[in-house]
């Protein structure tokens, strides 16, 4: 056998499925999140010894997530969530050291009757593919009196498309290049977007969360907003143009958050070819009717950091 050395290991639950009501005197609130909760420590006798003594089974991950989904104050916040759990997994454990919490928010928006032109107390749609990404590293290598975290928090699976305002000129040109310059095109993207948070100075404990300070629901209303408003109103040159464009904005807007990564395939739409019937429909002023295509697409990638 060859002499071999366990370098890495972490290991929990994912896939937790988990939603909670908070009944409020005047209305409900939903959230619904699938967890995925993995830790880090002095486990490498499982791995090498076959010691499951140190195992926090992943039965008691899954489980401990739907205790705090229950007993939490901060379960409608995926952040403060995320970190409560980290924090539990590394104090309550002496042998784990790190706690990597991973969320994805499910979207439950309220229900706006029409009749009553009101939000209603009990009843919401999913009126969107979009979530909400939260992910957490908690990290008490250096003690369980300095735990520090780092969070991460964004938005995947949001498609948009707009039908003009989009430009793509002037790019290099040599024998591979066939595209034409095009003034005005249809652009399309799937937004994956992930910022990460400066939390204020650590250490961090259970009940420093609540003094934490920082209003995660509404930097993700921000950076959800600015994706939004500066994908329909900026005349793009490039999808690595807007994109620069999202990312500057959100940071110089939200002071807590340090850089922004963002995924933007470019889904692209080809113009049909009905000359067989004398249409017109090449041309891009002429051009009505598209095929959108699967693959490939283009994928534009970036992260700009505070300077
Ligand atoms: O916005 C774009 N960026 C590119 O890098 C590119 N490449 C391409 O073929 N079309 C586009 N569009």
């Amino acid at each position: 056998m060859a002499e071999v050395k366990l370098t890495y290991a972490r290991y929990g639950k994912d896939k937790v499925r988990v939603f909670r009501i908070v009944r409020g005197p005047t209305h409900h609130d939903v959230v619904e999140y699938t967890v995925c909760a993995t830790l880090e420590g002095d486990i490498d006798v499982s791995y090498t010894q076959a010691d499951n003594t140190v195992v926090i089974a992943t039965d008691s991950c899954k489980n401990t997530v739907n205790v705090f989904a229950k007993k939490s104050a901060h379960v409608l916040s995926p952040e403060l969530f995320a970190l409560e759990l980290g924090i539990h997994f590394v104090t309550k454990y002496a042998h784990i050291h790190k706690a990597h919490i991973d969320i994805i928010q499910h979207k439950w928006t309220r229900i706006n009757v029409t009749e009553t032109g009101k939000a209603h107390p009990h009843s919401f749609v999913r009126d969107g593919d979009d979530k909400r990404l939260i992910g957490v590293i908690v990290d008490a290598t250096k003690g369980t009196d300095a735990i520090s975290a780092t969070v991460k928090s964004g938005i995947t699976d949001m498609l948009v498309l707009k039908s003009s305002g989009s430009a793509f000129e002037n790019f290099y040109t040599d024998e591979y290049r066939t595209l034409p310059d095009v003034s005005d095109r249809i652009l399309s993207t799937s937004v994956d977007c992930s910022y990460t948070i400066t939390l204020p100075p650590q250490p961090l404990t259970l009940t420093r969360l609540d003094k934490l300070g920082i209003d995660f629901a509404a930097i993700a209303t921000s950076v959800r907003n600015t994706t939004l408003d500066t994908f329909a109103t900026d005349q793009s040159a490039s999808v690595q143009a807007t994109l620069y464009n999202m990312c500057k904005k959100i940071i110089s807007d939200n002071k807590e958050v340090y850089d922004v990564s963002y995924k933007l395939p470019n889904k692209h739409y080809h113009a049909v070819n009905l000359d067989f019937m004398g249409l017109p429909n090449l041309k891009p002023a002429e051009a009505e009717v598209f095929q959108p295509v699967e693959s490939p697409s283009g994928l534009i990638m970036a992260t700009v950091t505070r300077a």
